[in-house]
Formats: structure tokens, C-alpha cells, sequence
């Protein structure tokens, strides 16, 4: 019989753990929950519409909106639900925060305030489920800062939450497409996992991926292009001339409608995604969320060489304001998003092509 040649997640994580010999374990305990809810959720995914799981979460009265005001599935409550209990107890928690709640989960006695926090994305890409194309988790791990004052000395409070990504100690994501992965960051570059279906194992096939630095190919949701800002709308404009225009070289486009799964195209062969900030809606300064989208991806993509952005500065510098914040979102390939910061640096680019802005313009003869 032939012995499995890859290393297993579990023996990934005891040999990175012998680098910090003070080490309690938990960390590697919280990382081993994580991907046992990732892989519980893999199997009920798997499962479709013959485990019932397809469809809109409904309660009495109606269907059911989440605090993003999304009409949320019934595999998005079924994820939030593994995700809590697979990983509330063994005490290496002091409280969770999910897409699917409106405020920070307590985590129940006897197991209180231990000493990180979790913050996730239970599913992406929800609305893909029910035509069967992939979707993941995303989570990002912080340190729970120590309880202040007067207040409750066991309970998370929202504040707690709101660290900027430069201080998450890991993040990761589980992509259930063809195969299911769990690619990880620990803060030493970025590893992929496959799930061993027969063993119930993640095994480690990728190791230290690495993004391109270059790139010919986009992602983005070209209907909102009326909704860009001018950087945007040069960057698009310049890709989507081709061969013939300053770029020199033609481009692919690739529109999945799950981040993670975008994401995992870029780590491995490349790609620059983007959601901006747009002025569809003015209540909206973009679409994905900061602390458990944008973060934990823009993490990844630094640790493999990447770059992530708001398109002005550094995603992971963002100061988070609120748990459910949203952002605009640049990510992939490092040169094509320098050039995107670029253009947000810029003076806005006058389009000289346009009558209405030439010298003997309507513009200028009415001036
Ligand atoms: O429907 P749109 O505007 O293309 O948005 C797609 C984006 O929304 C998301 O699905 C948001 O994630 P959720 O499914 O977790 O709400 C991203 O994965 C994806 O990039
Ligand atoms: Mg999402
Ligand atoms: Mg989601």
C-alpha cells in the first residue's frame, strides 16, 4: 500500500509552531476548528439539493434578511452555524463576528474570553449556490484585546473587533469548487491544502504560493461601469483598448461573483480584481466588507507577493470604523495594482478624445 506523500495540515501547523517554542497551542487548535467547520461545510455543500440545503433560509412570515440587507440563504445560516459551534469551545476564543450576525458572538462557559478573536465570512459568493458554482468561506484571526474599565470583564464588544488587518495573525479561506481547498497565511508566506476526501484530511499540495507580478487578464462587474470613478474608468478603458491602445497588450476578463474563488484564480496564475468604491449608492463606499472580506484576502495577497488596496492605500491600513463596514476593494497582481494607486494619484485624466472637452469645445465657447 502506498503511504500519503503530503503533509497533513495538522503536521504543517506542529512544525510551524516549533519556530515559537512558548507556544500554548491554541493557536494551532483554533486553525484545526476552522478547517473542521470548513470541511463540515464542504460535505453539506457537496450535498445540494439532495440534503435539502438549496434555496432562501425562511422563517415564519417570510424570507429572511441579514444585516447587509441581503436575502440570506439557507446555506449561509447553515455555514454560520458550523462555523460557531465547531469552534466556540476548548476556550482559545473570546468571540466571534460573522457576516451573518449583527453584533459579536459571546462565547459560552466555560470556555470565555480566550485569547483571540474570530471574524468570518461563513459562505461567499451565496448567490452562486443555487446554480452550482463555487463558492468558500473566508476567516481572519486577531488578537482579542484585554477587557478595559468597568465593562463586563468576560464579553467582546465591537471595538475589540476593530483592528486593522496589519494586525491579523492569520487568514484564510476554503474554496468548495471541483476540489475543496483551504489556503492559509500564518504570517510566512501562503500555503494551499487539498481536502483528501477518503481521509477527511487537508493535505499540503501547494506550498508557498506566489501571485504574478504581471498580468493580462481583469475581473470585474462591467454593469456597473457607469457608477465608476474617473481612475477606474481609465484603468478599464486602457485594459479594454488592447494591443492597439497605451497598454500594448490585449486582456482577459473573468467575472465569477465569488470573491473567494476569484481570489484563488489570481494566487494561482494572476489577475487583478477589482470592486471599487463607486456612486451607485452614496450610503455604500463599495460593496465587499472590510474586516472579514477584504482583509483576510488582502493578507493572503500580500503574503504571496500581491498587492491589496482601497485603490488609494493599503487595505490593511484601514483603521475599521464599524464591524460591518464596507470598502473598495483592488487586489492581484502587484504591478497592475501599483498602476491602479497610480491613477488614484493622479490629477484626473482629461479625455482629450472628447469633442466636449476640446479648446473650441461647447464648454469652452460658453465660458
Ligand atoms: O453580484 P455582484 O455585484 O457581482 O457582487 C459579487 C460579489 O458579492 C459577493 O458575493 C459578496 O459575498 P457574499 O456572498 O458573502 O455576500 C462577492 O463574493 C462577490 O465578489
Ligand atoms: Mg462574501
Ligand atoms: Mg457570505
Amino acid at each position: 500500500m502506498a503511504f500519503p506523500h503530503h503533509t497533513t495540515l495538522t503536521r504543517f501547523l506542529i512544525e510551524e509552531r516549533c519556530r515559537f517554542p512558548d507556544a500554548s497551542g491554541d493557536f494551532n487548535a483554533l486553525i484545526l476548528d476552522v478547517a473542521m467547520a470548513c470541511k463540515s461545510i464542504a460535505r453539506t455543500v457537496a450535498y445540494g439539493e439532495l440534503g435539502g440545503v438549496l434555496g432562501n433560509h425562511a422563517e415564519e412570515g417570510g424570507g429572511v434578511v441579514n444585516v447587509q440587507g441581503e436575502t440570506q440563504k439557507k446555506l449561509d445560516v447553515l455555514s454560520n452555524e458550523f462555523f460557531l459551534h465547531i469552534t466556540e469551545w476548548g476556550g482559545h476564543l473570546a468571540g466571534m463576528a460573522s457576516e451573518e450576525m449583527v453584533v459579536p458572538y459571546q462565547i459560552p462557559a466555560p470556555y470565555r474570553r480566550g485569547k483571540y478573536l474570530l471574524v468570518f465570512d461563513p459562505l461567499d459568493g451565496s448567490s452562486n449556490i443555487d446554480v452550482n458554482v463555487s463558492v468558500g468561506s473566508i476567516f481572519s484571526i486577531l488578537r482579542a484585546p484585554q477587557p478595559e474599565g468597568n465593562r463586563a470583564e468576560c464579553d467582546v464588544v465591537e471595538a475589540d473587533f476593530l483592528q486593522p488587518g496589519t494586525r491579523q495573525v492569520a487568514a484564510g479561506y476554503a474554496l468548495y469548487g471541483p476540489t475543496t481547498m483551504l489556503v492559509l497565511t500564518v504570517g510566512s508566506g501562503v500555503n494551499g491544502f487539498t481536502l483528501d476526501p477518503n481521509l477527511g484530511e487537508f493535505m499540503l499540495t501547494h506550498p508557498q504560493l506566489q501571485v504574478p507580478l504581471d498580468t493580462q487578464e481583469f475581473a470585474i462587474n462591467a454593469s456597473n461601469s457607469r457608477f465608476w470613478e474617473a481612475p477606474v474608468k481609465r484603468y478599464m478603458d486602457e485594459c479594454l483598448a488592447g494591443a492597439a491602445g497605451t497598454r500594448g497588450k490585449d486582456f482577459n476578463m473573468r467575472w465569477i461573483a465569488s470573491m473567494v474563488a476569484e481570489a484563488h484564480r489570481i494566487l494561482m496564475r494572476g489577475g487583478v480584481f477589482l470592486y471599487p468604491r463607486d456612486t451607485k449608492d452614496a450610503a455604500r463606499p463599495g460593496r465587499l466588507r472590510l474586516l472579514y472580506e477584504a482583509n483576510p484576502i488582502g493578507f493572503i495577497m500580500e503574503q504571496a507577493g500581491g498587492r491589496a488596496s482601497t485603490g488609494s492605500i493599503p487595505v490593511l491600513e484601514v483603521q475599521p470604523e464599524s464591524l460591518h463596514q464596507r470598502i473598495g476593494l483592488v487586489f492581484g497582481s502587484k504591478h497592475e495594482v501599483e498602476r491602479i494607486e497610480r491613477y488614484h494619484a493622479e490629477p484626473v485624466h482629461v479625455e482629450l478624445d472628447n469633442p466636449l472637452f476640446h479648446d473650441r469645445s461647447l464648454f469652452r465657447a460658453c465660458a
